[in-house]
């Protein structure tokens, strides 16, 4: 029993031993596969959408609910990832940063903070709240400046400049877009850099220099293709299809326009392809093919959400210019008025000031002369006012390209600070990986040298049951025979309970030995042995007490039961069948039975009983006598 506990003691000391550098080596690939997840993400190293979520999916799944960083890094991932393609979808992603914001409030600011603030204006700008995703966004570039991270900033002017230019207004955009190129490209991001180039070179086409435009984006498109970005690379060619446009090159401006129509139908993206449509309608309407443009236009009408703006505004304001060609003046005007619905949501100024040119024209030609005029001056005043601005624009635009080096600079010291903050950390998770490395190599030692405390008790143990076994027989040997009849014979005198001892010993044995052999003598003492300790209990103790001398101990038992237990034992070893140890060997054996009866120690018990044995002798052997 008690060697069965110090096995399961040791078993159990193993197995914690074992399974704790196991967890700990678990966790700690987790965390190693769940950081380059997050880069991949990060850096948007993923070929489409489904694969991005995938990635995301296995990130929130390795993590530990306890890892507070990485937590923070999911909650980050998952409020840039949310779909925000209808009204719904961007309403529920804005909610989702709103409500991470308030748990993530304290202390202010802080990474997770400023990231979900961008993510917040980045939502809102798209649902329409323009003023309020500009607050949001230079609330959080306020606060990445603060906490000199220029990733944050950089991602923070990166949106805002895109959301400036679309609006048009180009000073303010260009040094946003001009700074946060710069810290991309020193940040080594470059599919970041090359998405922010994107939008720089949309502001220059916007702002009148298609030519610059254009150069910056044939080559951002040869990098796609490259890399094999497709999205990123239509992406591109869209927009050089507009500079085209600009350019007065249509043709080739409407064959790029198509090329991204035969790409969306292999992606059968259907928003894509009614925008692609809307873009080429737009070209057809310039080159005056009227009837074309409108079969494509009310194609797309079907499938263009109007949470779409940019393209959906597109949409409205070539169907206004359709039904103005076509004569068909009220249509025209309700396409006109659904346009400046998207222009206003939108914040593109540009783009109304266009559709009110329009909406004049419809006037005039319908004879509202009246509202013609109103229309016309109204475009005039924004005309000038934009024109004003454009003229402000150039100033800053000019200033913004001779300001580069002080940007540059500000950011060279920006990337600096980054440089040390990366460093600090990565003594930090280089701390953090001895410990792990130190916990496993103790926990080895600590194995090694469980097993051999096992080895050395077992060894032990074995030297004990040595000591007190007798070699030959397997019994308990003298001393431990006596040692127990010395322990059985303290709990009778202190339980009163009987207690009976029965000495026997091998009939003329000499002669087996003599006729026999030493060796078959050894083989009847062995099976005396066997015989005897398979008749008595659990309980009892058989022991080999000299030569061919045998005592048996039995608690509990009085001296009737004992003779009885003694005549069984002599009768059983007479009747058995010798013979299979040598043909004609006949062994029996005599016993003398003792019982306790007020003896102090165990040897006036044994000399009883070998007085007995004697007397069973003397009668005759093969029989049992008592004291
Ligand atoms: N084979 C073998 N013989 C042993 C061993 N120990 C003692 N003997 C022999 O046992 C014999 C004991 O002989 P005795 O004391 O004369 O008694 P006996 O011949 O058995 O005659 P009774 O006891 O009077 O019946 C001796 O010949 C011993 O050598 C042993 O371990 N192996």
């Amino acid at each position: 029993m008690k060697k069965k506990l110090n096995f399961y003691f040791f078993i159990a000391i193993f197995i914690a031993i074992y399974f704790l550098p196991i967890s700990v080596f678990a966790a700690y690939y987790d965390n190693v596969k769940a950081d380059a997840i997050y880069k991949k993400i990060d850096l948007a190293d993923y070929v489409d959408q489904i694969e991005g979520e995938k990635l995301l999916n296995e990130f929130k799944r390795i993590i530990a609910a306890d890892d507070d960083i990485r937590q923070k890094l999911y909650v980050r991932l998952y409020c840039w990832n949310q779909p925000s393609t209808t009204d719904s979808e961007l309403a529920s992603a804005i909610k989702y940063a709103q409500q991470q914001l308030l748990i993530y409030s304290v202390p202010y600011p802080s990474a997770i903070h400023t990231d979900l603030l961008l993510c917040l204006g980045y939502y809102k700008q798209f649902s329409g709240q323009l003023d309020e995703a500009l607050d949001d966004l230079s609330n959080a570039i306020n606060n990445a400046y603060e906490l000199e991270d220029p990733r944050l900033i950089a991602d923070g002017r990166s949106i805002r400049g895109s959301m400036l230019s679309y609006q048009g207004n180009y000073s303010s955009a260009l040094e946003d877009l001009i700074t946060s190129q710069q810290l991309y490209e020193n940040l080594n991001l470059t599919y970041w850099a090359n998405d922010n180039l994107s939008e720089l070179a949309a502001s220059y086409r916007r702002f009148g220099d298609a030519d610059t435009a254009l150069k910056y984006q044939i080559k951002l498109e040869q990098v796609y293709l490259k890399a094999n970005l497709l999205m990123e690379a239509d992406s591109i060619n869209n927009q050089i299809a507009f500079s085209l446009l600009e350019l007065g090159r249509i043709d080739e401006s409407t064959a790029r326009f198509r090329q991204s129509l035969t790409f969306w139908k292999t992606q059968q993206d259907s928003v894509s392809i009614a925008d692609a449509k809307t873009n080429i309608a737009g070209n057809l309407i310039k080159l005056n093919k009227i009837d074309e443009a409108l079969v494509l236009l009310k194609q797309a009408e079907k499938e263009l959400p109007a949470s779409y703006d940019g393209p959906h505004s597109s949409l409205m304001l070539y169907l206004a210019q359709v039904y103005l060609a076509k004569n068909e003046f009220d249509k025209a005007l309700e396409y006109s008025q659904l346009a400046s619905i998207d222009f206003n949501r939108g914040g593109n100024q540009r783009g109304e000031n266009e559709n009110i040119y329009i909406k004049s024209d419809i006037y005039q030609a319908k004879g509202d002369i009246d509202n013609a005029l109103k229309t016309l001056q109204k475009f005039i005043k924004i005309h000038m006012s934009l024109d004003k601005q454009n003229m402000s624009d150039r100033n800053s635009e000019m200033q913004a390209r001779f300001d580069t080096n002080k940007i540059k600079t500000e950011n060279e010291w920006l990337i600096q600070r980054d440089k040390d903050k990366e460093q600090q950390l990565q003594i930090l998770q280089r701390n953090e990986n001895m410990q792990i490395i130190i916990i496993i190599l103790v926990a080895i030692i600590l194995m090694i040298v469980s097993v051999f405390a096992y080895k050395q008790v077992v060894r032990k143990q074995l030297f004990r049951r040595l000591a007190l076994t007798d070699e030959l027989t397997k019994l308990a040997n003298r001393r431990d025979t006596y040692s127990q009849g010395n322990y059985f014979l303290k709990s009778s005198q202190q339980s009163a309970k009987p207690f009976s001892i029965i000495s026997f010993d091998a009939d003329h044995f000499k002669i087996v030995n003599d006729t026999l052999g030493h060796d078959m003598g050894d083989k009847v003492l062995v099976k005396l042995a066997a015989i005897s300790a398979s008749m008595m209990r659990d309980t009892d103790v058989v022991g080999r007490v000299g030569g061919e001398e045998f005592l048996i101990l039995l608690p509990n038992i009085d001296k009737t039961k004992a003779i009885e237990i003694a005549n069984r034992l002599v009768d059983t070893i007479a009747k058995y069948d010798w013979s299979q140890i040598s043909p004609r060997l006949h062994q029996t054996i005599s016993a003398g039975v003792a019982s306790y009866t007020n003896e102090v120690e165990l040897s006036p018990l044994l000399l009883k009983a070998d007085k007995a044995l004697y007397c069973a002798k003397a009668a005759g052997r093969n029989c049992v006598k008592a004291e």
